[in-house]
């Protein structure tokens, strides 16, 4: 049984007088454990196919399928990491982590250890009663990290986490996201326009191609550049090739 299926998917997003087709023919399978990119030009498709993995948006036809059962929009199982970290300001940083908790009616003491727990394993000691404002922007993301953990999700959407953090900071952010989707076995898509943080973070990359998108191709990260951290595979022969390889592609694709 594969853990994410995508079958068959098509949409199309009619208004009154238009009908754009956003995505033709996907079909794609997500293991247990993997960390997948999404790539590709803007407009191929990419948040609408997270949009309809999260169940947020019904496919015109085709189906999604997480261990087996459709997606579903009330589903706790996916958690989201996205480029703004929408950290509720008037609450403190144990208040944002735990407001998933609190609406589900299962807040105790336990989730309370478990929230600080994973903020010092992110590095982030004593910031519990801290309000957003007073973190910088890569502190809040790492606690937007923290909350989309805490939840438990089966499946994490990222999407762009780190475009609006300055380049020192989005290195490391990418090691300890890394590090931590890895320590926790968690599934994850990541959808980016960086091409070097889709080879340095991925097990495979699927390159998407637009109007309508599509899967153009896939590429599987090598095993060696897979055992290292973000940081030191930026600086590996290998991610040199498949960035050079990618890069084709792509700019093929705005040929087409
Ligand atoms: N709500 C909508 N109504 C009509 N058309 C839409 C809507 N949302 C997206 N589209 C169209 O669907 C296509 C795919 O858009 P989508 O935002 O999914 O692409 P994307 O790859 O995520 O783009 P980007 O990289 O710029 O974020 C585009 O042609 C876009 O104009």
């Amino acid at each position: 049984m594969e853990f994410l299926s995508i079958k068959e998917l098509h949409h199309t997003y009619f208004t009154r007088s238009s009908a754009t087709t956003a995505l033709s023919d996907i079909t794609l399978d997500v293991k247990e454990g993997e960390f997948i990119s999404f790539l590709g030009p803007s407009g191929c498709g990419k948040t609408t196919l997270l949009s309809i993995i999260a169940g947020l948006i019904e496919p015109t036809s085709g189906n999604v399928l997480l261990e087996n059962k459709p997606v579903k929009t009330s589903q706790n199982d996916i958690g989201y990491m996205l480029q703004q970290d929408y950290l509720f300001p008037w609450k403190t940083i144990e208040e944002n982590i735990q407001l998933g908790h609190k609406i589900n009616g299962n807040l105790t003491k336990e989730t309370k250890r478990t929230t600080v727990s994973l903020l010092e394993q992110m590095g982030l000691n004593d910031v519990e009663s801290f309000y957003p404002k007073q973190l910088s922007g890569g502190m809040r993301q790492r606690v937007a990290l923290v909350r989309t953990l805490a939840t438990e999700p089966k499946l994490l959407m990222l999407d762009e986490p780190f475009s609006a953090l300055d380049f020192q900071t989005k290195l490391k952010l990418e090691d300890l996201v890394s590090n931590t989707l890895k320590n926790f076995n968690k599934t994850a898509i990541l959808v980016t326009h960086d091409i070097g943080e889709a080879i340095a973070m991925s097990d495979r990359i699927v390159l998407f191609s637009p109007s309508p998108g599509r899967v153009h191709k896939t590429f599987l990260v090598p095993e060696d550049l897979k055992a290292l951290p973000p940081f030191k595979a930026r600086n590996h022969q290998s991610y040199t090739e498949l960035f050079q390889t990618i890069w084709k592609e792509l700019e093929s694709l705005d040929k087409e």
